[in-house]
This record gives C-alpha cells, structure tokens and sequence, in this order.
C-alpha cells in the first residue's frame, strides 16, 4: 500500500487504516505499509518528541488492533519508535494476526546524503541505526525485513535469503530524484540475485516541506518481472505471491549457491 505521510501522524493514521482495510477487502493476507507509515515529519525536535516507546505507541495499539480485527500479517514499513537513548529508532514491525508483534527490524543503513536537487538528509541525527538483520517467519515462508536506503546494500539481503528468506522486504520513502533514477533497478536486481520475491511499499507524492517521495510501490517475481506497481497516487497494489517460483527461478539459474569466497589483493 501506498501513502503520502503527513506530519500529523493521527491524520495520517485515518488515511492508513483505510488503505489497509481495502487490501483486506481485495483478499490480501499479507500487507505492507511504506516506511515511516504514519509520519514525515522534517523537524528533528518534533520527530523525537513524538517517538514513543512501542508500548505507548498510539500507531503500534491501533495496528495491532487492526491486524487482530481483520485476521491479517500486517508488516508496518516503519514507525519512529522511542528508544532509551536520545535517538529514535526507525523501526519495521510485522503483526500477526492475532495481533501480537512478531517481528521487528531497525533499520540498519542510515540516509546521509546530500542529493543533487538541494535536499540533504542526515538521517543518523534522529535516529540510532539497527544492528541486528532479521527473517521472520509467516506460514507460507521466511521474510526478510530491510527498510528504503537499505536496498543499496546487496549483502544485507544475500544473508536474509542465505538464512531461508524466499520474500525480501524494502519499505521505503525514497526520494523522487534517486527513485526515478534507481529504485526499479536496484529492486529488481535484489529479486533476481537471490531468488526471491520483492515486495516495497513507498512513499508518495509532496509531503511537509516540499519533500517529495517517488512511489512506485513493487512487488516483483523471483525472476525478476514486476507484477505490480504502484504509480505515483496513494492506493494499494496486490498480487498472488507463488512460492514455487522462488524454486523455479533457482532451478533455472542457482546462483545463490554458488557464493565463493575469495581473497583480493
Ligand atoms: O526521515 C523520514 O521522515 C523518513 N525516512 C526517510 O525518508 C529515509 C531516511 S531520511 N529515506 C531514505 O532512506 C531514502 C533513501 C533514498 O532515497 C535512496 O537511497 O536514494
């Protein structure tokens, strides 16, 4: 699913929610949201006083709900999540359908870039970076869990498919200028490197400040075709997600396991 965040994360709620109920109602069982879900917020000062511990999260208790109400794994791209330091966490978590939090990822890779249009990001300013990769595991399969700049980072989902992912995951609110320039590219070579489905949910559209996120939310096959793509309004994207083909396209080329080590000199 695809939105344009706010900075009011309790507006941007509302708009979530509804997108996620009408993926459900189109059969998804499986949903994802993009990175940062329910908040752009461009001020660091304000960011950091809405980052809530998970446990007092407003997002986290109305997600949960949701996904408990409607019987769904409902993977949030991320949420700014307090932490005990000065620095949030830039946090994906996957729901269960019963609710419960079953997996959570932070993301690893932190944003600090200084993009040609005149923005620049310093991402690691608000947020402390992950250490930790994750796979979780859904009933169909093994789920790899990385969050938008972490795409530019082939090793981080070569070790999630080597550990049994067969779906890698990026979340994502890439900017307009690099998405038009990389963000299919780099997509659809993590899907055809590994083996594996692709599934990122993005960002749309002009957010506070002018920011601008360039959409095109993904799901891609093993082999590398795009099955669906998201443009560039805010709605859903679906497809059937076939397990099977993760085998197919390993039979046809098996270059997951042909990694060789190697000195360089
Ligand atoms: O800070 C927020 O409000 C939400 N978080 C983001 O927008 C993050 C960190 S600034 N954006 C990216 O990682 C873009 C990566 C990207 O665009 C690229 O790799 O080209």
């Amino acid at each position: 699913m695809q939105l344009t965040a706010d900075r009011n994360d309790e507006v941007t709620l509302v708009t979530a929610c509804d997108l996620i109920r009408r993926a459900h109602a189109l059969g998804a069982e499986y949903i994802q949201t993009p990175e940062c879900t329910t908040m752009m917020e461009p001020d660091k000062k304000l960011t950091l006083e809405k980052a809530l511990p998970e446990s007092e999260h407003p997002s986290v208790k109305a997600f949960s709900a949701l996904a408990a109400e409607l019987g769904i794994w409902l993977h949030i791209g991320s949420l700014i999540v307090g932490t005990e330091e000065t620095r949030a966490a830039n946090r994906a978590l996957l729901f269960s359908p019963k609710g419960e939090i079953a997996a959570r990822y932070d993301k690893i890779h932190m944003f600090d870039v200084v993009i040609p249009d005149g923005q620049s990001y310093r991402e690691s300013a608000t947020f402390k970076p992950g250490e930790k990769a994750v796979v979780a595991k859904l009933p169909w399969g093994e789920l790899g869990m990385g969050i938008c700049y972490d795409v530019r980072f082939p090793y981080l989902f070569r070790a999630q498919a080597k550990k049994g992912a067969m779906i890698l995951t990026a979340p994502a609110a890439f900017t307009k200028f690099t998405g038009e320039a990389h963000w299919h590219t780099l997509l659809k070579a993590r899907a055809i490197e590994n083996g594996c489905f692709v599934i990122a949910a993005g960002q749309c559209g002009v957010h506070a400040e002018g920011r601008e996120t360039y959409g095109h939310s993904l799901i891609i096959a093993p082999w590398g075709e795009i099955l669906a793509d998201g443009g560039d309004q805010p709605g859903i994207v679906v497809a059937d997600i076939d397990l099977d083909r993760v085998k197919q396209a390993r039979e046809m080329v098996p270059s997951i396991h042909h990694d060789r080590e190697f000195s360089l000199s």
